[in-house]
């Protein structure tokens, strides 16, 4: 039999009809409140019922209010909430609603669910769905009128993607994170390096990692334009999913792991194309650009656009400094920030708040900055508060939140003001996206940390420990 990769056999596994349009069958369908209205109007309007309503489920997210919970912004997202809860009911759906103890955001519960597993094709209306491939999975987003089309069918027609292995060697630094390593292979690949392929990790750095990096690597790929991210399902994939909510149990457990385990690239298959990343030469990142592949390490410096290639790298970096109001030369520990916020489907899950309340232990927040955690959803929050983070973060002055999405993408009342710059632990930097001129700079959870304490980017590794456990920061 032919050699073939992770995706190849996923995909295999789940296609209907072999034609010019291949036609997959979809294991899991993720709904959240922003992109699925339109998509349930078109079904009433057509007749149609969802197919398979024990495939779906639903939450709400992006507009949901992390301080007041019925503070919602405005009457546009209080009728998303309003028509998720509607049909969901009518269609018979599961809905984490906003005060469900379940809830969260999208791409966090369905992990932490069990819902997401290996080998499953999983859609969803919103492109961070990519982070449910960190289980082998095959997850990509799909828009409005695709979402219809799984309700009422569970089957989507897709053209088979390219593939693509990004091979991750060696061993990371204290304090460097999975964030920063897809920041920077964002920065070597473009925000269209990935564009028409499904990229496989691969790497013994990608071995080391928890689920909770991997899943930050799946994530972000999308920002290089990739269709979907993959990971092989391992021994840290099964023993995360063993005992969850929706994961198989007894004898389906074991049957379902041996067949997690064939979910591999065979040894001689090829992929597309192949790009090398050392993970021991990557220090913690920062974008300083309204993209996220404009960035640089904490040790760098903003760029001169000139010494930029001519053309569209020039023009775009100009009009970035313009925005970001940075002069070219700045030294990036010289920036100073007015919000810091710690959260998304990025970065917001249990790992992250305890490496950001490790950093912080001890410490106060900057007296010139507000600053902000917001767990990703109601179980990383109860688990956070078993650990006694929230006093620590309460302690160091920030604020502790209910879950959502809260700052990432300015659709409810957690935004910036107009001109403020933010540390944000999230995964998009465009003009305009945590609110009207608001500046945004991408970071892992620990830079964020350090950032809130110090007023300005600092690099996180000069925080060190002495024996007795006490912090003894050496900037
Ligand atoms: C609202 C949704 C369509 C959007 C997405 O698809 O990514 C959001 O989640 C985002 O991160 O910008
Ligand atoms: S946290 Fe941000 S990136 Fe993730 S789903 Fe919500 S808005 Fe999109």
């Amino acid at each position: 039999m032919s050699q073939q990769t992770l995706f190849d056999k996923v995909w295999e596994k789940h296609l209907i009809e072999m034609e010019e349009q291949q036609l997959l069958f979809i294991d899991l369908h993720l709904i959240h409140e922003v992109t699925s209205p339109q998509a349930f109007s078109k079904l009433r309007e057509e007749g149609r019922l969802v197919r398979r309503p024990d495939l779906t489920f639903a939450t709400a997210d992006h507009i949901v209010p992390t301080g007041e919970r019925d503070n919602i912004r405005d009457i546009l997202a209080k009728k998303q909430i309003d028509f998720l809860t509607k049909n969901c009911e009518e269609f018979g759906i599961t809905l984490y609603d906003i005060d469900h103890p379940d809830n969260g955001i999208v791409h966090i519960i369905g992990p932490e669910l069990g819902l997401t597993t290996p080998g499953k094709t999983i859609v969803c209306g919103d492109s961070h769905t990519s982070t449910h491939g960190a289980f082998g999975s095959l997850a990509f987003g799909i828009g409005s009128s695709e979402i219809t089309h799984v309700l009422a069918t569970q089957t989507l027609p897709q053209k088979k993607p390219k593939t693509m292995n990004i091979h991750i060697d060696g061993q990371l630094k204290d304090y460097v994170t999975s964030k920063d390593i897809i920041l920077k292979i964002i920065q070597e690949i473009g925000t269209n390096g990935g564009a028409g392929h499904v990229v496989e990790f691969t790497g013994s750095a990608v071995d080391d990692m928890s689920m909770e990096q991997r899943m930050t690597l799946c994530n972000m790929i999308i920002e290089a334009g990739a269709r979907a991210g993959m990971i092989a399902p391992d021994e840290k994939t099964f023993e995360y999913l063993e005992g969850k909510r929706f994961a198989p149990r007894g004898e389906a457990w074991e049957e379902a792991v041996a067949e997690w385990k064939t979910l591999k690239t065979d040894p001689d298959a090829s992929y597309d194309k192949t790009v090398v990343i050392h993970a021991y030469e990557i220090s913690p990142q920062v974008t300083w650009g309204t993209n996220p592949s404009q960035g640089t390490s904490i040790e760098g410096v903003v760029p001169d656009p000139n010494d930029l290639n001519k053309g569209a790298d020039q023009d775009t970096a100009k009009a970035a400094l313009k925005y970001m109001d940075l002069k070219p030369l700045t030294k990036i520990d010289d920036i100073y920030v007015d919000k810091v916020f710690i959260g998304s489907c990025t970065n917001s899950r249990i790992e992250d708040l305890r490496v950001a309340a490790e950093v912080l232990r001890g410490y106060q927040v900057s007296s010139k900055v507000e600053a902000l955690v917001v767990p990703g959803s109601y179980h990383i929050k109860r688990r956070a508060e078993e650990e006694g983070l929230d006093q620590i973060f309460i302690n160091a002055g920030f604020d502790w939140r209910e879950p959502g999405c809260s700052m990432c993408p300015g659709m409810n009342p957690d935004m910036a003001k107009p001109g403020e710059r933010i540390a944000s632990t999230s995964n998009r930097n465009f003009e305009g996206r945590q609110g009207k001129e608001a500046r945004t700079h991408l970071v892992s959870p620990a830079m964020a940390a350090a950032t809130a304490v110090k007023g300005h980017f600092i690099d996180v590794r000069d925080w060190t420990f002495k024996e007795d456990g006490e912090k003894n920061a050496t900037f």
